[in-house]
């Protein structure tokens, strides 16, 4: 059964909340299995940086659904949390992104795996590195432990 990983972040209202109830959610999902979860980081916000610290969490999810599939399913707890994509880049109740789905390589209209700015992003890699040191991104052949050790974790507090 193909094996993805998600990164998701929220720095509006309860974002522990809300990363506790995405998380139920797509486990609720009968197409998908969370099967491993990361400890809860705080971030400090990386591309739009006026806003609140971000809280940000990896998740580990066994699916029988195509990465499309899986995606439609992230939007659509996104949705029911209320998600609202007013400033680009900007704060959000809730932002799943898909990071690695098995060793595909995707590039589709709609979704590009491995996700485009995983590698530099520490927000990402030092919750992910905490449940799959040991995922390689299909592109660079890296594990997430090597791109870690590039990126280092400066921004990032358990
Ligand atoms: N620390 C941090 N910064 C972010 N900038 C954006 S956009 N996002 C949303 C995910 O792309 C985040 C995030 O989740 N965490």
């Amino acid at each position: 059964m193909p094996t993805a990983y998600l990164s998701l972040g929220s720095n509006i209202g309860d974002a522990k909340r809300n990363l506790q109830e995405a998380v139920k959610m797509l486990d609720a999902s009968p197409s998908i299995e969370v099967t491993k979860v990361s400890s809860i980081y705080e971030t400090d916000p990386v591309g739009f940086t006026d806003q609140q610290v971000f809280l940000n969490i990896a998740a580990e999810v066994k699916t029988e659904l195509s990465a499309e599939g899986l995606l439609d399913e992230a939007q659509g707890v996104e949705q029911s949390l209320g998600r609202e994509r007013k400033i680009h880049w900007g704060p959000r109740t809730i932002d799943l992104d898909i990071l690695l789905y098995d060793t595909d390589n995707i590039q589709s209209e709609r979704l590009t795996v491995p996700h485009p700015y995983m590698h530099e992003r520490s927000f990402v890699l030092v919750p992910l590195n905490e449940i799959a040191a040991g995922a390689v991104h299909p592109v660079s052949g890296k594990s997430v432990r090597e791109l870690l050790s590039h990126t280092g974790s400066e921004g990032v507090r358990l």
